[in-house]
């Protein structure tokens, strides 16, 4: 029998309507308007794309939007004029500074700059930390997105055996420690991990996250698994266009899998949808308002 594929698009849209119902209240009851700021530095088309689908959706669940675009050649002091410019701007909630950046900047010191607090990336050390701690923290929302199309499959991840492959500190990192909040029992597989298919065979949930277009085979997968395929990447067509695949051989994965996420169509749009969560609880918690139930 075929794997269901999971939708997530539905799944993301329904998340985006219970935020817009979240940020109407607010404004009804607070006078408060989360608002999100977006830095892009140079013109990469992809980025380009992903900020301007960040805009339109931020401001269709009523909240505001702030984009801000910098030259690839703008130098570090000025980018963290920016950032300290952000972090005092009362309307701004959320800070988001789209990666990776030029070369030439320091990220680190970037991400370093920005208020733990605005942090909608979760990617400041001080979010990280928490979150490795086991704390509440502002989690990345890729990882946060990854754990939502999970729970439409499965209620409880309590005791299932996943892996995560692939370390990043944007999605493989956070999503390890998201799964063992949820008491998953995890195992964190990378470039140089040994056997991996057979470590793959184990697990009833699969989380791909390493960039390799359809490295994840069919023969890899335990029948049944749920599996999450966090790649992206963008080859080539015959009619000079270009299309997303994942690192998910997805028909092969279809044959053996209980349920998968497609690419485009699955991780990407939680992505988005999990940012402005993000957004609406750093607004909250600024505003010393009880945590929104999204
Ligand atoms: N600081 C930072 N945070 C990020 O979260 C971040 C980043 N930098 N840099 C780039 C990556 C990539 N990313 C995506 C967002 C949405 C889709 C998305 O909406 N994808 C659609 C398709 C889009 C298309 O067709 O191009 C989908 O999968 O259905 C994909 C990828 C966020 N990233």
């Amino acid at each position: 029998m075929a794997a269901s594929i999971i939708d997530g698009k539905v799944i993301a849209a329904d998340l985006r309507a219970q935020v817009a119902g979240e940020v109407t209240r607010m404004k009804r009851d607070h006078g408060l308007t989360p608002g999100l700021a977006v830095v892009l530095v140079g013109n990469d088309p992809a980025s380009e794309v992903y900020v301007r689908s960040k805009h339109k959706q931020t401001q269709a669940a009523g909240m505001a939007s702030f984009e801000h675009m910098l030259p690839a050649d703008v130098v570090q002091a000025d980018v963290l004029a920016l950032i300290a410019e952000l972090n005092a701007d009362a309307a701004v909630h959320g800070i988001l500074v789209q990666l990776p950046l030029p070369k030439g900047l320091d990220t680190e010191a970037i991400i370093a700059a920005i208020d733990p607090a605005k942090d909608v990336d979760g990617l400041h050390p001080y979010n990280a930390g928490r979150l490795a701690g086991g704390l509440s923290a502002l989690s990345p929302c890729t990882p946060l997105g990854c754990i939502i199309l999970t729970k439409s499959v499965h209620s409880s991840l309590e005791g299932l055996d996943a892996i995560v492959i692939g370390r990043s500190n944007l999605v493989g990192r956070p999503l390890v420690q998201l799964l063992l909040n949820e008491n998953a029992t995890v195992t964190i597989a990378h470039s140089r991990s040994r056997n991996l298919p057979e470590l793959c065979r184990r697990a009833d949930l699969v989380y791909a996250a390493v960039g390799k277009a359809e490295m994840v085979r069919g023969d890899w997968l335990k029948p049944g698994a749920t599996v999450i395929d966090v790649g992206i990447t963008r080859v080539p067509t015959t009619d000079g266009k270009t299309r997303l695949i994942g690192d998910v051989a997805f028909d092969e994965a279809m044959q053996v899998a209980g349920a998968v996420t497609p690419v485009p169509g699955g991780v990407g749009q939680m992505t988005v949808a999990c940012l402005l969560v993000n957004t609406l609880r750093a607004a909250c918690a600024i505003s010393g308002l009880p945590a929104p139930t999204v």
